[in-house]
Parts: C-alpha cells; sequence; structure tokens
C-alpha cells in the first residue's frame, strides 16, 4: 500500500467514524425528542426494580421526588403487593421478550394514586444484567371517573330495582337494554326484545309503537293503559320519555305503575261525592252540575229541556209502618224504573228523601218540549203506579206496595235561568200536584199547564177519532179560466161529537208530532182513492181529479209507494187522477230519496203538485230535478195580487217560472172577480178559491159539479 493510499484510507476512516458519530448524535437527538413528546415518564429499571435513570417532563408526572426514587428498588418505594406485581411484570418480559402492562396503586400524601405501566426487556449485550424502560401514567382520574360511573351505575340499578314500576330503556334499534324485576314478573324478560315481539294485542301494539316514536322524536309521552294480569284487568299510568346524553337521543325508557287501587279509590271517592250511594242514581250535587250544563248547552244550541221533580206521596207513611228497610227498597226499585223511563242523555238523580229530579235535554222547540215533558212525566206517574213488590216489609214480610208520585214539571230553554231557580219553579208546581190530589202531574206556568192539559187531551181525542171514524174530507173545486171544474182539492174535517166541526189548522200540528198523522193520511188516502174510482165510474166526473195534501212524515214511511200501489188496486182509482200535494220542507230534507220516491209514484202514474209555492227556499236547479206536474201558488200572495205590487210580480215570476220549467200552475185563495181577472189576464189557467166555492161535504160539492154541468 503506498503512503498515498494509505492516507487515503485514514481519511475514509475519519470519514465513516464521522458519519457514524453524526448518526448516533442524531439518533439520540431523535430519542431525546421523543422522550421530550411523551406525556408520560420513562424509567430504566434492573432486575431487582431499581430505578437506575428516568425521564419526566413534569415531576408532578411521577409518584414519589427524583430523590426518593432514584437507585431505590421498587420494593423500597412500593407497598409489597404492588412491589411484587412490578417485579413479576420485569420477569415476564424479560421471559417472554415483550412488553408487558400492569396497574398499581400508591398511597400519597393526598389520597391513593393510580398508575398504569408499560414494562419492555431493553436489549441488552449478552452478559449485562437485564434492564427494562418502564413508561408509566398517572390514570387516577380515569380510575376515579371509573369509580363514578360504577357508583351512578349501582345507583341506578338500586333505584330502577326498587321503585314500584315497572321499568324498562329501549336502544336506538328498539331493542330492550334495561329492565327491573317489576317489568320481567309482568312480561316475562323483555332483554334483547323488541316492541314487534311483545304477545299484546294488535291495539296495544299499535299503541306502544306510537308512543314509543314519540319518544324517540322527543317527546315524553304519558298516557293510560289496561292489561290483564292472571285474568284480572289492571291499569297502568305509564311514562315514556327520551334518554339523552349530551342532547342528543340515545334511546327510550319507561315506566308503567299499577294504578288500578288508585283508580278504585277515585272512583269509590267520585261515587261517594256525586252519586247516593242507595240507590246509585246521582246525587243532588252532581245533579246541579249536570243541569247547570244542560241549562249552557240548550241556549247554545236553541234546544230547549225540562225539570221534573218527583217526590212520593205517603213515603213517610211506609216507613212508619213497615219500617226503613222497606222504605230504602222502594227508593231503589223506584230509581231502577225513573231509570228505564229516560233516554240516554237524560238524567235521573236523587235529590235526598223521597224526592227524586229528571232532567231532559235536547228537545226540539218548546211545543215539543212540553208534549215530551207531559209524556215522559206520565210515563213515569204510570211506572210508579204499578205495584212494587218488597221483600223487606215490617216483620220480615213481603209485601205489595202502591205508590204514587206528585210530579212538578218546569222548561228551560233559551231563557236566562239558574239551576236554583229552576229547582225552585218545579218544586212550586210538584206542590201544585200535591194539592191537585197527589199522583199529579203540574207544569209550573199555568199557560203551559193549560197548553199541555190541552194537547194532551187533544191526543187521546185524536186516537179515538180515528177509531170511531170522526174524520170526513170535504172537497174544494179547482177551475180552469172558463170556471168549468176540472177536480177538488180533498181538505180533512174532524167531526168532533162535542166540539163540532174542527179545522185541521187544530190538529194536524200535533198529529204530524205524536206520529198519528200516518195513520189518519193512510185513512185520507185510501177515503180520497175510494172517492176518485166512484168519480170514475160516472161519465159527468170521469174527467175529475182530486189533489190529497201529503205530509212530510207520512211521505217519509217505509213502505209509502207499496201503499198506494195498493190501494190504487184495491180501490181501482184512476192513478192518474190522484195528485199528490207536497210542501216545499217536505221535499228539501233528504233530497235523493225524496226524489227516488217520487219517480217510483209517478211510474205508477201519481202526479204531484208543489203546494204553498213561493214561500219557501227552493232553488230553481233543485226544483228542475223533481217529476213535478203542477206548481200552487200560495194564498198569501194571492190575496194581496190587486193591491200589494210585489206580490203581483211574485204571481207573474212563478207563472212565468211554471211556463219555462213546463209545469201547470194553479192559484189558491181566488175569493174575488178582480184576483181572477187578473190571474187569467197573466195566462193562470186553474184556480181554486172561495169564488169557485168553500171546501164541502161530498153531497154538497156533487150538487156544486151537477149545476155546472147542467
Ligand atoms: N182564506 C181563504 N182560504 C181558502 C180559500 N180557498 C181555500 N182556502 C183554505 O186554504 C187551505 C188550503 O189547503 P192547504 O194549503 O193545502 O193547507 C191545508 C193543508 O196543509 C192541511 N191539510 C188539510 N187536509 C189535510 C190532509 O188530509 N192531510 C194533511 N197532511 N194535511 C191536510 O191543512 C191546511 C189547512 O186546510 P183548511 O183549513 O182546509 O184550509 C184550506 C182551505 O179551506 C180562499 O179563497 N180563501
Amino acid at each position: 500500500m503506498t503512503d498515498e493510499n494509505r492516507r487515503l484510507r485514514a481519511t475514509c476512516d475519519i470519514d465513516a467514524r464521522k458519519r457514524h458519530e453524526q448518526q448516533v448524535v442524531g439518533l439520540r437527538d431523535e430519542l431525546a425528542t421523543i422522550l421530550h413528546a411523551l406525556p408520560d415518564p420513562v424509567f430504566e429499571l434492573d432486575m431487582d426494580g431499581r430505578c437506575l435513570s428516568y425521564y419526566a417532563r413534569s415531576e408532578d408526572l411521577l409518584a414519589s421526588s427524583p430523590s426518593i426514587l432514584l437507585g431505590k428498588t421498587v420494593r423500597e418505594v412500593l407497598a409489597l403487593d404492588e412491589a411484587e406485581s412490578v417485579l413479576q411484570a420485569l420477569h415476564e418480559a424479560r421471559d417472554t421478550g415483550r412488553s408487558v402492562g400492569r396497574q398499581f396503586k400508591i398511597e400519597g400524601e393526598h389520597g391513593p394514586q393510580w398508575f398504569e405501566m408499560s414494562v419492555a426487556p431493553k436489549p441488552s449485550i449478552a452478559d449485562e444484567t437485564p434492564r427494562f424502560i418502564v413508561l408509566s401514567r398517572k390514570i387516577t382520574a380515569r380510575k376515579q371517573a371509573e369509580q363514578v360511573l360504577r357508583e351512578r351505575e349501582s345507583l341506578l340499578r338500586a333505584v330502577v330495582d326498587n321503585i314500584p314500576a315497572e321499568f324498562w330503556a329501549r336502544d336506538l334499534e328498539g331493542r330492550c337494554i334495561m329492565e327491573n324485576a317489576a317489568t320481567v314478573a309482568h312480561w316475562g324478560s323483555l332483554l334483547g326484545s323488541r316492541i314487534d315481539d311483545a304477545r299484546v294485542s294488535p291495539e296495544a301494539h299499535a299503541d306502544w309503537l306510537a308512543s314509543n316514536q314519540r319518544a324517540y322524536a322527543g317527546e315524553t309521552v304519558r298516557k293510560e293503559f289496561a292489561s290483564d294480569i292472571d285474568g284480572e284487568r289492571r291499569v297502568f299510568q305509564c311514562i315514556v320519555a327520551p334518554i339523552r346524553v349530551g342532547g342528543e337521543i340515545v334511546g327510550i325508557c319507561g315506566f308503567n305503575q299499577d294504578i288500578t287501587e288508585r283508580k278504585r279509590h277515585e272512583e269509590q271517592i267520585h261515587q261517594l261525592a256525586f252519586f247516593d250511594p242507595l240507590t246509585r242514581l246521582p246525587n243532588r250535587r252532581l245533579m246541579l252540575d249536570r243541569l247547570e250544563h244542560a241549562l249552557i248547552g240548550s241556549a247554545r244550541r236553541h234546544q230547549e229541556g225540562a225539570l221534573l221533580l218527583i217526590d212520593l206521596d205517603h213515603f213517610k207513611d211506609l216507613n212508619d209502618t213497615h219500617g226503613h228497610e222497606a222504605g230504602d227498597e222502594l227508593l231503589m226499585k223506584v230509581a231502577a224504573r225513573l231509570r228505564l223511563c229516560i233516554r240516554q242523555g237524560d238524567t235521573a238523580a236523587r235529590l235526598g228523601g223521597d224526592e227524586f229530579v229528571v232532567v231532559l235535554e235536547d228537545i226540539d222547540g218548546v211545543v215539543e218540549g212540553l208534549v215530551q215533558a207531559n209524556a215522559i212525566a206520565g210515563k213515569i206517574r204510570d211506572e210508579l203506579n204499578r205495584p212494587f213488590h218488597l221483600m223487606r216489609g215490617g216483620g220480615g214480610e213481603a209485601i205489595t206496595y202502591h205508590c204514587s208520585a206528585s210530579i212538578g214539571i218546569t222548561l228551560f230553554g233559551s231563557q236566562d235561568i239558574s239551576a236554583s231557580e229552576l229547582l225552585r219553579r218545579a218544586d212550586t208546581a210538584m206542590y201544585q200536584a200535591k194539592a191537585a190530589g197527589r199522583n199529579a202531574l203540574c207544569f209550573f206556568d199555568p199557560a203551559m199547564q193549560a197548553a199541555a192539559t190541552e194537547r194532551a187531551a187533544l191526543h187521546a181525542d185524536l186516537h179515538r177519532a180515528l177509531r170511531d171514524s170522526q174524520f170526513e174530507l170535504h172537497y174544494q173545486v179547482q177551475v180552469d179560466e172558463t170556471r168549468r171544474p176540472i177536480g177538488a182539492e180533498a181538505l180533512l174535517r174532524w167531526r168532533h161529537p162535542a166540539r163540532g166541526l174542527i179545522f185541521p189548522g187544530s190538529f194536524i200540528g200535533l198529529a204530524e208530532e205524536t206520529g198519528l198523522i200516518v195513520p189518519i193520511g193512510t185513512w185520507v188516502l185510501r177515503t180520497a182513492c175510494l172517492q176518485l174510482a166512484a168519480w170514475a165510474a160516472r161519465p159527468e166526473t170521469a174527467h175529475l181529479r182530486l189533489a190529497v195534501n201529503v205530509s212530510a212524515r207520512q211521505f217519509r214511511q217505509a213502505g209509502f209507494t207499496d201503499q198506494l200501489r195498493e190501494l190504487i188496486v184495491l180501490t181501482g182509482a184512476p192513478a192518474s187522477r190522484l195528485e199528490l200535494e207536497l210542501t216545499e220542507s217536505t221535499l228539501i230534507e233528504d233530497a235523493e230519496a225524496v226524489v227516488e220516491r217520487m219517480e217510483e209514484l209517478r211510474a205508477l202514474g201519481i202526479r204531484f203538485s208543489l203546494d204553498d209555492f213561493g214561500t219557501g227556499y227552493s232553488s230553481l236547479a233543485y226544483l228542475k230535478r223533481l217529476p213535478l206536474s203542477q206548481l200552487k201558488v200560495d194564498q198569501s200572495f194571492v190575496r194581496d195580487v190587486m193591491s200589494d205590487a210585489n206580490d203581483a210580480t211574485i204571481v207573474e215570476t212563478i207563472l212565468g217560472l211554471g211556463g219555462s220549467l213546463g209545469l201547470s200552475v194553479i192559484a189558491e185563495g181566488v175569493e174575488s172577480e178582480d184576483q181572477f181577472a187578473f190571474l187569467a189576464a197573466r195566462g193562470c189557467r186553474e184556480h181554486q178559491g172561495y169564488l169557485f166555492g168553500r171546501p164541502m161535504g161530498l153531497r154538497d160539492f156533487e150538487a156544486l159539479l151537477a149545476v155546472h154541468h147542467a
């Protein structure tokens, strides 16, 4: 090797060493940087756990001060168990050549401190004693947090297990994640199951699903539900609420509390507070409350109502002679009969003693109120008059008791009146009933009393009239523009044995209200058909048609078409000469059914006339749909047609309307020649009124026809 070469080689060696040294320095700096970056202290321990060196960014991270740690073994620094645990970790790391983790506790001045360490064997030269790099992290805060968490969990568990309610919680997927023993006892364990897995009715399932969904959406739902447990229906109050973590909903939980007993108590309290324990009828307090409501409701709905005060006659005598047990039994039985006499929605109550009250509501109109109150009071009186069989008569023997009651009645409706004033009125009326000899009904208002008595008498009379054939038909001629008779209107008359001839205005209204119009109307139709058939058989009267008034109730009755069909067949009356007079009010209600019925009847050949035309509100469009033949101008327009320009215009308009709809028009109530001339001049071809003839009995009517014929 030349000198030159040797020099060169030496230079190369120096360069390599320098590079190596630079690399070592670089590595050391890198290591130092890593150590700096480490948040945890690093120790170097030997096999005895002696601290050979350490690095810590801050001395706070160490368990003790550096002077105590350096050169000391773990046995000298830590408690026995902790030291053994560290030494074991050193052995394990040495034996496995891998890093080993341990946690240990040091009792410090300010309480226990927790550390987590990771022990890694340090690479060593063959004969060197093993050394270890130990990374130690202070985890006291985490340990404390875990402890708090554990305590909270135990607290939660204790609460959940001991609350007197069922508890459950579900995650976002709807799976049950928590439950308590009460839940398990009622439903079996729900853990892991979804609401779809529950064995409940479809309705209960839908209900649960809906409340759960509302809770998932953030709402706290409160509701009640009933469930059968061991064959017993029990009521639960339930709360379903969202579980929020940091404002975000992570699940829902629910409490079901069995409130069956509470409900039962509430019901008992309610019963005691508002119901009479003997008869189980509402007591005075509840009755007054309902009456107040009825007063407000009837004023708002423009409906009538009635208050009936019922006092048992001679009740005290029963108590005195047969004892209180018999009295109590009678009161219970009276209550049961009262319940049967009233409609749903009405109230029967016991005021106390032998006094009862009935509140009737939602009655249409004062007249109807009068009729209904009278009818129900009558029914109550009749019911109470039926003998009572009392099992607990004096001496334990059964007795038959004949009871009677005095009933005071007062109506209420739109007038401003208090419940107590109403009671007072009913009371006054009841005393009048007592004064009238007991077992009587009495209205508070004398006018009402008179009207009710009269209507009740009229009602009974009407029944008798039907039975005893006291009705008759009168005929009023209808003429054409040449005054030639073309037919008649049949008008009902009642030949009362005591009161003489009664006109329909006095009884048709009551017959309508009570439904008697149906059999009366049937009689009218049968008589009219017989008359038509009789006229049809004679050439001089064969052309006559007969108009018959049909009331709404009669027209709507089931089987009306069949009834007329039969009548026509039976009597042989020419259907085409029968004209039914309907009013607009009949036609307006339930228009579809009315049109259908009219079509059926028209198919039989029957014609229709629209009575009182001009007084109602029928729309033209509606009129066009009806199979009518004739409009009848109401007599109120005809009456003043010469003096009232307005009425004259109305009559002209009706005549024009009839023309454009293709209907004939008849004027009703024509009394003077002027009226007749006016109407005829405007194209009215048919007329009815006193000018041509009043309604009259058959014989007179046929005499009138004969004059024309002659
Ligand atoms: N001022 C005056 N009045 C005249 C004149 N011409 C006829 N009248 C009266 O006007 C009424 C016409 O009958 P309505 O409008 O069908 O009105 C009838 C009808 O709605 C009803 N009615 C009569 N009979 C029956 C029936 O059999 N069934 C039904 N449901 N209602 C009937 O009773 C209402 C009254 O009948 P009526 O008392 O017989 O009274 C009749 C008749 O006597 C006149 O020139 N001047």
